[in-house]
């Protein structure tokens, strides 16, 4: 119930809208209660013959009312649908501004197809929050309040009709189907997370499960997915078709009580006849306000359950950001030293320590390597540095700031990345290297291209989805261009030419040593040519460093290190 109030407080901001529209509401709602009164009215006092001026005010009644509550009608249907529309992307807007702090740390618990489902599903549900279930039960007690005030001016005992039906279809009716609502709701939104996750997963997963023959089964499993979800969405139109009936027979009920109670007056001259029509005409229509009620149920609960599963992901106290507040926005145009002290990591979730009691320095304008066995800890390093995951223990400091104070944007503004996977998206070259910024001019992003041996690229080229029309190599190469054109003076390579051939990485290299000749350069490699450049060589074994030193010191102690070269060189 605590999300819905967060939501009711997003849709608040719209309060102008929100007031118009149930004034329209309301205006509409009595002028159609008086107008079908007006008729019945008319019908009943035409058999008497009255004067004609008379049936000419009756008749101008039911012509005014009639324009009035179609003016008004359409005022309702502008304002309510203008303010939904802008909730809605204000909830989108505050949801992702809350949930992006949360990545990468989000993915270690949720799928990104539920998360999907919840960002498009959920969200879009809501829109029925405020359409059905926060304003028209205001219009509807007003309009209720009005009639019954109006026709206990007539007969109490029908005005007592009156509240009994209002009763039974606005508050016992829809609470029984309440009751079956929220089971079904609960089982839908599952389903349907459940149905996304499976059809993200097998659309990235494609081509391995073909490779591997186990397409028909996943296949399989999606259709079974599909099914279930389906029963559900049965279960719950059912629900919501069954409340609308019987809702609409009580109105029925009701009426007939009217006419027959009202009829009953008449002979015992407690009623005149003249008002009998009228009455039972205000019966009919004054329940065409309440059938909104019907659904007001359903759409509460599926409300409830799309704000509970919105606000369970940027509340889940399992993946909040640790860090502490940032203090720092901006940092030195310089390159940084970096400084490790006694650092510790484990990822959320994991029993394993990745990262123990780390000490490491490394000057400004220094050129690091980092080498080891897969799995011990180099990349998690790099990531340590660019905040997307943060210790648990000991500092990591960058010049003389703690990183912790530092905000992650200063950090990201300094840093030129290759990490081992890096994201393309859908459009052309020259779109995918402006990433690095907008304003770079075609002969600098050129200029970037020959740097990596891609001369040959057109910034016009397409780059597909994932880049699934480059080779893993040009990938690689033109995440270095990247990193050539973007800001900073920290550079940060995660195997960036593991996929190059001998020739080619020795050209980028050249390049890159080149242009990183004043910045600090970090290197994780497996490959241990070419790094007697480096001008210091950190081994690290299962999350520590185990040898560190210039390639002429680690060559000459035999250690590790010799030993890897020794073995790398024999293999050659
Ligand atoms: N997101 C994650 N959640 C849980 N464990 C992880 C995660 N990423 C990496 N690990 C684990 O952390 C350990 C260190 O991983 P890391 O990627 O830092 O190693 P690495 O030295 O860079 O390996 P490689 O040379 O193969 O890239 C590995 O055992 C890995 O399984």
């Amino acid at each position: 119930m605590r999300s819905l109030f967060n939501v009711i407080k997003l849709m608040l901001i719209e309060k102008k809208d929100i007031v118009i529209a149930v004034i329209c509401g309301f205006i509409a709602g009595i002028s159609s209660v008086g107008l079908f009164a007006a008729s019945g009215y008319l019908i009943s006092k035409s058999a008497l013959i009255p004067p004609f001026y008379t049936l000419i005010i009756l008749t101008s009644a039911v012509k005014l009312l009639g324009l009035v509550k179609a003016g008004a009608k359409y005022g309702e249907r502008l304002y309510s649908h203008r303010a939904t529309f802008t909730i809605l992307s204000n909830l989108r807007v505050a949801f992702f501004e809350k949930l992006t702090p949360l990545v990468p740390n989000v993915f270690h618990k949720y799928r990104s197809g539920d998360l999907l489902a919840r960002v498009v599903g959920d969200v879009e549900s809501l829109q029925n929050f405020f359409l059905r279930v926060f304003y028209p039960p205001i219009v509807l007690l007003l309009v209720f309040i009005s009639t019954i005030l109006f026709t206990s001016f007539y007969s109490i005992q029908i005005a007592v009709i009156l509240i009994i039906g209002f009763l039974l279809t606005t508050i016992i009716i829809p609470a029984l189907f309440t009751l079956r609502q929220v089971k079904i709701n609960g089982r839908v939104r599952n389903e349907r997370g459940h149905l996304s996750t499976y059809i993200t997963e097998m659309m990235f997963g494609f081509r391995d499960l073909k490779l591997f023959q186990q397409l028909q089964i996943k296949q399989n499993h999606l259709l079974n997915q599909s099914e279930a979800y389906i029963t559900q969405q049965k279960a719950e139109n059912i629900n919501k078709i069954s409340s609308q009936s019987f809702n609409g027979f009580i109105t029925f009920v009701v009426s007939w009580f009217v006419l027959a109670i009202g009829a009953y007056l008449v002979t015992t001259g407690t009623l005149e006849g003249v008002f009998l029509a009228m009455l039972v005409m205000i019966s009919l229509t004054v329940f065409e306000s309440a059938a909104p009620m019907a659904v007001f149920p359903v759409y509460m609960q599926e409300s409830k359950d799309a704000t509970q599963r919105l606000y369970e992901v940027i509340e889940d106290p399992d993946i909040q950001s640790i860090g502490t507040q940032s203090s720092i926005y901006k940092l030195a145009d310089k390159a940084p030293a970096l400084t490790f002290k006694e650092i510790q990591f484990t990822y959320q979730g994991d029993w394993r320590t990745i990262i123990t009691n780390l000490t490491l320095s490394i000057p400004a304008k220094s050129k690091v390597a980092i080498v080891g066995a897969s799995g011990s800890g180099k990349s998690t390093l790099l990531q340590i540095i660019l905040k997307l995951i943060q210790v648990q223990k000991g500092t990591v400091n960058w010049d003389a700031h703690d990183t912790a104070s530092i905000a992650d944007e200063a950090i990201w503004e300094k840093t030129k990345v290759v990490l081992q996977e890096n994201h393309f998206f859908y459009g052309t070259i020259r779109e995918n290297l402006q990433l690095a910024g907008n304003d770079l001019t075609d002969d600098v992003l050129k200029d970037a291209l020959y740097k990596v041996n891609l001369e040959h690229f057109s910034l016009d080229q397409p780059v597909l989805e994932n880049a699934e029309n480059l080779s893993g190599g040009e990938r690689q190469r033109l995440a270095i261009a990247r990193a050539f054109l973007k800001n900073g003076h920290l550079w940060l390579l995660d195997e960036p030419t593991s996929s190059l051939d001998s020739l080619t990485e020795q050209t980028i290299y050249q390049n890159l040593f080149e242009a990183a000749e004043q910045d600090t350069l970090i290197l994780v490699s497996h490959r241990l040519q070419g790094l007697d450049k480096m001008d210091t060589i950190i081994v690290m074994d299962q999350g520590n460093i185990i040898e560190s030193g210039s390639y002429q010191e680690l060559m000459f102690k035999e250690g590790y290190f010799y030993q890897m070269k020794m073995l790398e060189e024999s293999l050659l």
